[in-house]
């Protein structure tokens, strides 16, 4: 699905109302109706007393209006109160108007902001994607005393405080949400680390907004859904054979390390690859015959680090990086590598850390190579980021500068193309940032690039089955128990999962 800047959601809301011919009114009850009906589906009213709904002047306050409302209807004790405005939107003028004679509305002041029991349900409506700018003055007290709160606090579309599209300064003050209920997409600032603790978990709740204008709305940033995923991943020829599915190779190990080399091994294997071949220095050689036996092992002179480029014309694809170390001799084989090779390259640790140490090999790279770097090893290569936003500007910057496609690695693991786009993965658990997770991922996008998918199709497809097969193995290991070889298991069932299937 698309990832909508605050601008397009409003576009999104305006197209909706005129193709409905309705009105914004009727596309805020629906909205804060799917939002109540969140709640009602956790929360009985005795595990919300007493409910506080907090209002802004604007429609997010609207919707908190509308919230309280249905609430208080379905039997839970609400009060509701609103910060003073000069003017308020005519949505919450009208809902306003709509609050039953029970429930009146308390107009916030800083001298006496209420009591917070411990046990209430906090909604916050203060600010949603209209907000322009850092909170402050009573806006902000009103935050920090909810944040100081020890109550649960479910914010209404985004955590009020919190930009949609841009950090806000450091000290300004935003809403620590243990849920944030979103309206019909995420957005940004959801799958951004710098803003976890504000958002605590988030949920999307359908609002029925234009499917046309969301379809059609120019935007550069994706969330990846099975949806996005669908007819890229072919099902497998009857009368296929070994050679029809590739050959892959890969430049994985050294000493101490081998086991990397092994992970990558197996993922590949597991990923439907035809044919694998392992380049590992000489000591990895009992290794990876012992614990990879359909893989071939091709052995580098050298005992203890990769020194030479083997022959590429047999492979159709080659991943290098895992575990390799930064052996002067181990650059020389990326050098040539870069050089020569006429096939799909994905390249991770080791290997971007020699290009990030190395920055005239980055001219070498060949056209749709994929790199895999995590946050750190993204620094190496294109510089320090000021923010998770600027971090996002610099991947662009360097997958058009490169032509190349790059997988930021992390709990919302974002993919950068050449045509400066954006995607960011839906999939995966933190029980997966354990030692081995990217020698998988590797081992994955080698085996789907040396089938012939395209560089955009292999790595949305790598990154999202990756993240799947953690989410499958970790029901059997727990996530704290998840270890990387447990991945290698479940890449087939992710991998079947988002296979097209035959339809007659
Ligand atoms: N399509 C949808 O997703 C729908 C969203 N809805 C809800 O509408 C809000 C957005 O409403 P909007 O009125 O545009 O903005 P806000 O309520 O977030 O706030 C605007 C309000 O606040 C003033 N303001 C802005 N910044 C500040 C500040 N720093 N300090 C004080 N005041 C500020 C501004 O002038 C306005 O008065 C969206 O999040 C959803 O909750 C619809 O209900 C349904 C469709
Ligand atoms: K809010």
């Amino acid at each position: 699905m698309r990832i909508l800047t605050a601008a397009q959601t409003r576009q999104a809301d305006q197209a909706t109302i005129q193709e409905e011919n309705s009105s914004s009114a009727a596309l805020m009850e629906r909205a804060a109706t799917a939002l109540t009906e969140w709640i009602l589906a956790r929360l009985s009213p005795p595990e919300a007393d007493p409910t506080l709904v907090f209002c802004g002047p604007g429609n997010n306050g609207g919707d908190g209006l509308v919230v309280a409302r249905q609430l208080h209807q379905a039997g839970f004790t609400v009060q509701v109160f609103a910060l003073p405005a000069e003017g308020y939107s005519p949505d919450f003028d009208a809902n306003r108007q709509r609050l039953p004679a029970g429930l009146a509305l308390q107009t916030l002041s800083a001298a006496a902001l209420p009591v917070i029991a411990p046990d209430a349900l906090v909604v916050d409506a203060l600010f949603g994607t209209g907000l322009s700018r850092p909170l402050t003055g009573l806006a902000a007290a009103v935050v920090q005393h909810l944040n100081q709160a020890p109550a649960r606090v479910v914010a209404v579309d985004m955590p009020s405080g919190l930009l949609a599209d841009a950090s806000q300064p450091a000290a300004s003050p935003v809403v620590r949400a243990r849920h944030t209920v979103s309206f019909e997409l995420p957005k940004l600032a959801f799958l951004l680390p710098q803003n976890a603790a504000y958002v605590g978990r988030w949920h999307t709740v359908p609002i029925g907004l234009s499917r046309q204008f969301l379809a059609e709305v120019e935007t550069n940033m994706y969330f990846t859904d099975t949806a996005l995923l669908a007819g890229r991943l072919p099902a497998r020829d009857q009368f296929g054979h070994k050679g029809t599915y590739g050959h892959a190779l890969l430049l994985a190990g050294s000493r101490g390390k081998i086991g990397a080399a092994v992970l990558a091994a197996q993922a590949c294997l597991r990923s439907g690859v035809g044919l694998l071949t392992v380049r590992t220095p000489a000591v990895g050689y009992d290794i990876l015959q012992t614990s990879a036996p359909e893989a071939m092992a091709l052995t580098d002179p050298a005992p203890d680090f990769l020194s030479e480029l083997p022959e590429l014309t047999p492979y159709s694809a080659v991943g290098m990086g895992p575990g390799i170390d930064k052996a002067e001799e181990t650059k020389h084989v990326l050098e040539q590598l870069l050089r020569h090779a006429k096939v799909p390259l994905v390249l991770d640790a080791d290997a971007l850390n020699l290009l990030g140490a190395n920055p005239e090999l980055l001219q070498l790279l060949p056209a749709d190579t994929i790199l895999t770097p995590h946050p750190k090893e993204f620094e190496r290569l294109a510089g320090p980021a000021r923010d998770d936003y600027h971090r996002l500007e610099l991947l662009r910057e360097f997958c058009r500068l490169h032509r190349c496609y790059t997988v930021l690695k992390g709990a919302h693991t974002c993919l950068g193309t050449p045509a400066g786009e954006l995607y960011f993965n839906s999939t995966g658990n933190p029980g997966m940032a354990t030692g081995g997770s990217g020698d998988v991922l590797t081992g994955i996008l080698t085996a789907l690039r040396a089938q012939h998918l395209p560089a955009l199709d292999a790595a949305l497809l790598g990154i999202y089955a990756h993240g799947r097969a953690g989410d499958l193995a970790a029901r059997h290991t727990g996530q704290a128990g998840l270890i990387a070889g447990d991945l290698t298991r479940f890449i087939g069932p992710a991998l079947q999962e988002l296979t097209t299937p035959d339809t007659f």
